[in-house]
């Protein structure tokens, strides 16, 4: 089938590329060609990582890239798609926008999903005529690696969309699991109050970044402590997720300061080379001095 992820951005490189692995055609749209070609290359990048783990041979990737195309021009991008993915910044009006464009050029058939991880799903699509093609389809970062996908399930999805996106997931080898359309879902609300305190506890002067993830990785078996995984997210979703969660679920989710403080230095995580580690080429090579 045709897939077209929007926004090549930190998720939606990885949602094409595992889209494109699946057999699909798959169009990815960004507002700058910069950008698009970023997310190509990263895939590229990926996909040669795969190859050095036997889990894909050349001709399989030259495959797998001739699936992918890159655009600016939405328009061309929705035209013939049976799935869009909507993974731009988490912004409610931003992401409306993007849903009444998509509703104006994609085919009326075609199934809605969007990456928000969380943003009310219900309100997001109440901007499109046939909301009921609509869902959420919540990828972990990074998209090719992560095994979870949420469903979130709209006040108005359809249940032939749910089974839509159950077997999406499936063909994509992702493991789903469907939740009901609530603020956080079942994991971005867990993940935000653990990086909001940690962070919190940083501020506090409790322990350093690495003292806090060392304690969870080794006390509780996390993979990931909570800061490395705050800096791997990115900073500035965490500040909008929690500003959000915040407005819906009250004071238990205020950013601390020094994470807006952080993101207005454009310190954002990996993704910047700095957050609360220093990154260089990807790799932390150190903590951050602030
Ligand atoms: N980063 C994570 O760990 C993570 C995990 C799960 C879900 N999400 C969600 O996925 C979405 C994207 O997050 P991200 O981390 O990839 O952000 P990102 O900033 O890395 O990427 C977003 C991309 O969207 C592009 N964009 C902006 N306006 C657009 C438009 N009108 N059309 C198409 N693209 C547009 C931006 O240029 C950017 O490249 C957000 O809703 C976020 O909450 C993020």
């Amino acid at each position: 089938m045709n897939v077209t992820v929007l926004g090549a951005g930190s998720m939606g490189h990885g949602i094409a590329q595992v889209s494109a692995m699946a057999g699909n055609e798959v169009v990815v749209r960004d507002i700058e060609q910069d950008i698009v070609d970023d997310g190509l290359a990263a895939i590229e990048n990926n996909l040669d990582g795969a190859i050095e783990r036997d889990m894909i041979d050349d001709a399989e990737k030259s495959e797998i890239i001739d699936r992918l195309t890159g655009t600016t021009d939405l328009e061309a991008a929705v035209r013939d798609a049976d799935l869009v993915i909507e993974a731009a910044p988490e912004n409610m009006e931003l992401k409306k926008d993007i849903f009444t464009d998509v509703d104006e050029y994609a085919p009326a058939d075609a199934i809605i999903g969007t990456n928000t991880s969380s943003l009310s799903v219900t309100e997001l699509v109440s901007v499109l005529d046939d909301p009921t093609r609509a869902i959420g389809i919540h990828f972990f970062n990074p998209a090719h690696i992560m095994e979870l996908v949420e469903i979130i399930v709209a006040e108005q999805t359809a249940d032939q969309t749910l089974e839509f996106a159950k077997e999406y997931t499936e063909s994509i080898k992702k493991v789903g699991v469907v939740v009901n359309d609530f603020p956080g879902f079942s994991s971005s609300r867990l993940g935000a109050i653990q990086a909001a305190e940690s962070i919190r506890m940083v501020q506090e002067g409790v322990a350093t970044p690495e003292g806090i993830d060392t304690s969870m990785e080794l006390g509780y078996n996390h993979p990931m402590g909570p800061l490395t995984l705050a800096d791997h997210t990115g900073l500035d979703v965490n500040l909008e997720v929690l500003q959000y969660l915040r407005e819906e679920l009250g004071e238990r989710f205020k950013p601390p300061q020094l994470l807006k403080k952080k993101v207005r230095a454009g310190k954002l995580g990996r993704k910047t080379g700095e957050g609360f580690y220093v990154y260089e080429d990807g790799e932390k090579v150190g903590m951050s001095d602030e």
